[in-house]
């Protein structure tokens, strides 16, 4: 599929807007959340979920939801026994903290099949991976996705990257570090959010990143930071970009990546960073206006004014 688009990782069950002890369920996981932003505003092309299933009824749910909403799975393998992985949202303000149950999550086999792993990235027009999808494999599962999106990258396709930093995912920093930079360099585009890099990396402000990025060879980057204004470097022109305020912000959760979907739909319309940032920042604005990780279509497409 020449137009296909494929976000590789771990999609979990999610309980959000907690009332005492009433919980809502949904779905989420970063490049999952990102995708959902790409099905939402990138309607003329197809789109799968490549990742790992577990046989079991949670499991069979989340694939009907995926297909629900016109998400596919290409060769995404079902591991027997195996089930998602499980994380609850809660809220200070509109500002979140999460809990993860995902250590035996069927998502960290997504790469225990290379040849399925590569089918399912076979002529792509653009692959979205990020450092939870390298946090949640081994040594070995790690080396396999990433030689996968080089073999894929090296037929023609784009590669986007948030190196989305999770402290508790990773060993220790310097494996972190390593993997992350490994990422990159299969990377033509990369999103990572400013408070990640600086802890990981000790970036002064979001420039320094920038500049790391360039150094480390990424034609385009987009630093995210929070409210704040992003900044973003395209083939060594620096542009920043003010982010959409919002007034009553009910949960932040899923703002990054609503970001990058939004960001990564507008380039694939051919419009430039500078456009694609000013309506992701409002597709971002839009997400933190509703509970959990996934908004609506009808108000993604709003925002992003489709
Ligand atoms: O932490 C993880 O592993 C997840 O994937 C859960 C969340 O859905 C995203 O992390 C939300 O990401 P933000 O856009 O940074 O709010």
């Amino acid at each position: 599929m020449a137009d296909g688009i494929a976000a590789i990782g771990e999609c979990m069950i999610e309980l959000s807007g907690q009332t005492g002890h009433t919980w809502r369920m949904g779905y989420a996981g970063d490049t999952f959340n990102t995708l959902w932003t790409i099905r939402a505003l990138s309607p003329s092309h197809h789109v799968d979920y490549v990742t790992a299933f577990g046989n079991d009824p949670f499991s069979q749910e989340q694939i009907a939801f995926f297909r629900e909403h016109d998400i596919g799975v290409a060769s995404s393998p079902v591991v027997p026994g195996a089930r998602p992985g499980l994380y609850a949202i809660r809220l200070e303000g509109a500002e979140r903290s999460f809990t993860y149950w995902r250590s035996d999550a069927a998502a960290r086999q997504l790469a225990s099949n290379p040849i399925a792993l590569a089918k399912s990235l076979e002529e792509r027009t653009l692959i979205y991976f990020s450092g939870i999808t390298l946090a949640i494999l081994d040594t070995a599962g790690r080396r396999t996705l990433l030689q996968a999106i080089a073999a894929a990258r090296a037929h023609g396709c784009h590669v986007a990257f948030d190196p989305n930093y999770r402290p508790r995912l990773w060993p220790d920093t310097a494996t972190a570090r390593a993997a992350i930079d490994e990422g990159l360099k299969v990377a033509d585009l990369a999103l990572p959010t400013f408070a990640d890099e600086q802890d990981l990396y000790g970036d002064a402000s979001p420039e320094a990143t920038l500049e790391r990025l360039e150094r480390a060879g990424v034609a385009e980057s987009v630093v995210k930071n929070g409210e704040r204004e992003v900044v973003i470097s395209h083939y060594e022109n620096i542009f920043a970009v003010p982010a959409t305020r919002v007034e009553a912000p009910i949960d932040t959760t899923g703002a990054g990546d609503a970001f990058n979907g939004a960001y990564l739909s507008a380039r694939l319309l051919g419009q430039s960073p500078k456009d694609a940032a000013r309506r992701a920042h409002r597709v971002a604005a839009a997400v933190v206006q509703v509970r959990g990780a996934l908004a609506p279509f009808e108000i993604l497409r709003l925002a992003f004014e489709l």
